[in-house]
């Protein structure tokens, strides 16, 4: 009888500003009733404007700010995650904008990940958010379909991509964010 071994899991964390903010920031709305201190009223009053304190890194060596649409497909869950990456020059955001789900596994910046290293988050369908320039981090995981508008640093064509990969020594397992 071959034993054979259960990868090791990930459990999955709700995204919360702290808990996320090694590896970036959560973008999410708030009550107007119960505004932030730093929101304040504009538009005659209509809306309530929080400008965000977040470096965004996008023009680093030639890079400008550029968006996409990424039309993300559900992951099926529990997924095995193995290959991470990093954008050692940029941020990037993720903003859902069909109220849609996704995971989001990372990685403290500047060191190989180790499997203890790894966290894995889950948003709230209300939630995106932009990791900082060199997070380790899986591909995007939508737990549901959806498009997603997404915030980097984009490069000329030709310019070098500034893309690292690495492999996890072993492959973790992220849990069912359904069945969570
Ligand atoms: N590969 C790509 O365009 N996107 C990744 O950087 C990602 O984090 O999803
Ligand atoms: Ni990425």
């Amino acid at each position: 009888m071959i034993a054979l071994d259960t990868p090791a899991q990930l459990l999955l964390r709700p995204l919360t500003p702290s808990a996320f903010a090694p590896y970036g920031t959560v973008l999410e709305g708030f009550d107007s009733s119960d505004a932030p201190t730093a929101a304040r009223p504009i538009n005659n009053g209509s809306c309530w404007r929080l400008d965000l304190a977040i470096p965004l890194a996008l023009s680093h060596a030639s890079g400008q700010a550029g968006l996409a649409i990424y039309q993300a497909q559900a992951r099926h869950f529990p997924i095995m995650v193995h290959e991470m990456e990093r954008h050692a020059l940029g941020s990037q955001s993720f903003i859902p904008l069909e109220g849609q789900r996704f995971v989001v596994v990372v990685a403290p910046a500047n060191t190989l990940p180790g499997p203890d290293d790894v966290q894995a988050f889950v948003t709230n369908g209300r939630q995106g958010v932009v990791l900082h320039p060199g997070t380790w981090h899986h591909a995007l995981l939508a737990v549901q379909a959806g498009a997603f508008v997404v915030l980097e640093r984009h490069v000329p064509l030709g310019a070098p991509v500034d893309c690292d990969v690495t492999w996890l020594a072993a492959p973790l397992q992220v849990q069912d964010p359904n069945a969570a």
